[in-house]
């Protein structure tokens, strides 16, 4: 099987261009392994969409093999890819996704995708490793609580963690975030580190940062406004403006090979 690899911020992908490939769960964790398989927080198939407004749908999904509605940094990777071999032209791409359909727009290294408006869903709680968080439970098409500490390079993300399965039936993407002051306005700059739901800590989350940004503006009392956060992985920004939620940030590819399964 041919592949690609592409990562956004850190968080990286096994690229998948052959709608003739079964994919399972099974398949998905072997391909994402890192040690017997080719390594990946995830993986993105292309598949042409079935929908008029788009003519390709990015089949995500996480690396333990589950399923998830939207990936952010995953999306701008799938653009590329999709520049990359020629199905862009000028400088935008309509993307079909399980949680609708996605405008990428190409500007030199960063790519901003239009990601449709943060839901916020109101307060929960999380525990980390016996340790009690509270924090704002946001969806992004997919499901994140974003808890506010004091310094996110003293978390142990590989802890055992828990939150409100009422709230989150189907599992939740959990951010740790802290005002970056010495950047300057508090609530323009946040570092974030996250606990992906079914694939563990990553070096970055596109969904989770637009649901960081959209907390930190909530918690000043704006509705718009501008936020960069800075992953483990590199920076993303984050602009809410009245009816949407806008993320950028890089995408690369970084190499192409062949898997014999
Ligand atoms: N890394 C992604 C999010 C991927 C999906 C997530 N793990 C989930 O299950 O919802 C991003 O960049 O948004």
């Amino acid at each position: 099987m041919r592949f690609v690899k592409g990562h956004g911020t850190g968080n990286d992908f096994v690229i998948l261009d052959d709608p003739s490939v079964e994919l399972t769960a099974d398949l998905v964790a072997r391909l994402c392994d890192r040690r017997f398989g080719i390594g990946g927080d995830g993986v993105l198939r292309v598949l042409p969409s079935t929908g008029p407004a788009a003519s390709w749908f990015m089949d995500y999904w996480n690396s333990d093999g589950s399923l998830s509605e939207m990936c952010g940094n995953g999306i701008r990777v799938f653009a590329r890819y999709l520049e990359s071999t020629g199905r862009v032209e000028g400088d935008s791409v309509a993307i079909d996704t399980r949680d609708g359909v996605k405008t990428a727009h190409f500007d030199g290294d960063q790519i901003r995708i239009d990601m449709g408006p943060a839901r916020h869903l109101g307060h929960s709680a999380a525990t980390l490793g016996g340790a009690d968080y509270t924090g704002r439970a946001i969806s992004m098409g997919n499901p994140h609580l974003v808890c506010s500490v004091t310094d996110v390079a003293k978390l142990d993300l590989s802890a055992p963690f828990d939150y409100d399965r009422a709230l989150f039936p189907h599992g939740v993407n959990l951010e740790f975030c802290q005002p970056d002051v010495a950047l300057g306005e508090p609530s323009a700059y946040r570092r974030m580190r996250v606990i992906e739901r079914g694939s563990g800590e990553t070096l970055s989350c596109g969904t989770g940062a637009c649901a960081v940004g959209a907390a930190a503006l909530a918690e000043a009392g704006l509705h718009t406004g501008t936020v960069k956060v800075d992953v483990p992985g590199g920076r993303l920004t984050i602009t809410i403006d009245e009816s949407t939620c806008w993320l950028t940030g890089p995408a690369v590819l970084t190499f192409t090979g062949e898997i014999t399964l």
